[in-house]
């Protein structure tokens, strides 16, 4: 395209394990016209899903609390307190934030509805959050929950009241941006 102010000179793969991650060189069109050439690396991570699980007649919220490296390299201890979530792989974002739902919490969710997706880090990350919010009772519970152990999952699941979840989410103790953004959501619906 003659107007397209990007131009991608080379692609160049640094590493290819669980995701690629590219360094990407390429030319920018400044608004002055001149062309500036930059160089960026880029994880081609996979899209993701998640859901908050919402107790009206309780008024409680199911989340979970696991080991997350990046946070442990950020210096904090690690574990991480979020909403049920998914990484897509082949399947579409309602269908994972379901199944996740039933891996991760152990609960069935009745319903469920996407409310907004963002992209956690669109500098560095090719990755998507679809952000789904969802009802659940007492009596939809169908497994034990905990997530795959053979993965190396150990979840803990945290079923607490949902005016506590939104103080988490208000004072630091929770801070996970896709369980932040559910939390908000939630509270101004309610
Ligand atoms: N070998 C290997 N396996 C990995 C790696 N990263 C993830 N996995 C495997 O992939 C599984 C991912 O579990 P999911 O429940 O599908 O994904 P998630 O990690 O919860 O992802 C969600 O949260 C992330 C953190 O906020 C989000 O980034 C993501 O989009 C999604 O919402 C893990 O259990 C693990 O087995 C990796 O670097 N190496
Ligand atoms: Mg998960």
């Amino acid at each position: 395209m003659q107007d397209d102010p990007i131009r991608v000179i080379d692609e160049q793969l640094l590493s290819d394990d669980h995701a690629p991650l590219k360094k990407v060189t390429f030319e920018q069109r400044r608004s002055d016209g001149a062309w500036q050439r930059q160089e960026r690396e880029v994880y081609a991570n996979a899209g993701g899903a998640a859901v908050l699980l919402f107790d009206r007649a309780r008024r409680t919220v199911l989340l979970t609390r696991q080991f997350r490296m990046g946070a442990h390299l950020a210096g904090q201890d690690g574990f991480v307190i979020e909403a049920p979530a998914g990484m897509l792989d082949g399947t579409g974002p309602e269908q994972r934030v379901r199944a996740e739902s039933c891996e991760e919490t152990g609960y069935r969710a009745k319903q469920v509805r996407k409310v907004l997706a963002f992209m956690p880090n669109p500098s560095a990350l090719t990755e998507i959050v679809h952000c789904f919010l969802g009802e659940y009772e007492r009596g939809d519970k169908v497994a034990a929950g905990g997530g795959k152990a053979e993965e190396g999952e150990d979840i803990e699941v945290l079923e607490i009241d949902a005016g506590e979840a939104f103080a988490m989410a208000r004072d630091g103790r929770i801070v996970d941006a896709k369980t932040i953004i559910l939390l908000q959501r939630l509270q101004q619906e309610m």
